[in-house]
């Protein structure tokens, strides 16, 4: 989440996918998608089966699992796919286990899930899934997860339909950084998270830039810097990047400027041909809802 790399997420209520789990007598996963993303079944290659795989393998567990997964969000949005799928199955499994594991226990599990997606264990889409709200990873390894208070924001998002992987959003970043750069995102992300805390939305809006990813990754997202412009005219708090692209999404205090900044989203990707999904969502306080 834009100065928080790797470190900051926020849950959302739109979109979300629907996964179902069933206990199965042999130590073996079965994974069935119920979409149309073409995504792999096989459980060694779905986010969702590697991370029941090592649960089982940790556990020696002589059961397994059957997962049906309805998925609407989609791959390579940057609306955090792959960590709905990982965490879903984490949550579900400890539910039908009994509720064996802490939720830093079921983060462990899922990460295994995003370094099959993007090549790397990190752990801020995963987490506000398990928490619920807006989380900082303090630490992925070992884990330590520090849930922050979910301020009353609305949440614009658009994914314009095209696919960004997060292990080529990756790729193209700088391994080095300079030093006046490091300090103004150590200021940023300090002002970020004290500005969700204390409910000061003008330091939230201050303090949402991004100077070491955004200026590499924005290049892979047409109209970025037009829709964040605009975004900020009509009284948006802020906003950025949404995971590894291509999706953007921007704060707002009222929902009247969050649907003024939707339209303008999907007029701007319609003005140069390229079709859109925007959502509209409050922070969603308690991430995976589970039912019976
Ligand atoms: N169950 C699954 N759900 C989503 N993606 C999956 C799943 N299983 C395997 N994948 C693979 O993971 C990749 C999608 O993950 P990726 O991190 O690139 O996208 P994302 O989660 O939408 O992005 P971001 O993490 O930036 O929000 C694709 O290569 C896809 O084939
Ligand atoms: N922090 C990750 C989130 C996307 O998976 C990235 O930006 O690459």
């Amino acid at each position: 989440m834009v100065c928080g790399f790797d470190i900051l997420g926020m849950a959302i209520h739109e979109p979300y996918d629907e996964m179902e789990l069933k206990l199965l007598e042999t130590p073996e996963v079965i994974i069935r998608h119920r979409d149309d993303f073409g995504l792999p079944e096989e459980p060694s290659a779905n986010v969702a089966g590697v991370v029941l795989l090592k649960m089982i393998e940790h556990l020696n567990l002589k059961k397994g699992f059957e997962v049906t997964i309805r998925k609407r969000i989609k791959p390579g949005s940057g609306l955090g796919s792959s960590a709905a799928s990982a965490a879903g199955a984490a949550v579900g499994a400890n539910e039908l286990l009994g509720n064996i594991f802490k939720r830093e226990e079921l983060v462990y599990f899922a990460m295994f899930g995003e370094e099959l997606a993007s090549g790397v264990r990190h752990a801020d889409n995963i987490a506000p899934c398990i928490y619920g709200g807006i989380t900082l990873v303090k630490s992925s390894d070992p884990v330590d997860i520090i849930p922050l208070s979910t301020p009353d924001l609305f949440v614009t998002a658009v994914h314009p339909q095209i696919e960004v992987k997060t292990s080529d959003a990756r790729q193209i970043l700088k391994t080095t950084v300079l030093l006046k750069d490091a300090i103004a995102q150590w200021g940023n992300i300090a002002g970020l998270i004290a500005g969700i805390q204390k409910n000061d939305y003008g330091l939230i809006g201050r303090s949402l830039k991004d100077v070491i990813i955004e200026p590499v990754r924005s290049i892979l997202i047409p109209k970025f810097d037009e829709i964040k412009k605009k975004s900020m005219e009509l009284k948006a708090l802020g906003g950025g990047i949404s995971g590894s692209g291509p999706s953007v999404f921007m704060l707002s205090e009222t929902e009247k400027v969050s649907r003024c900044i939707a339209e303008m989203m999907k007029d701007t990707y319609d003005g140069i041909g390229i079709e859109s999904m925007v959502c509209i969502s409050k922070i969603n306080p308690s991430g995976i809802t589970i039912m019976d």
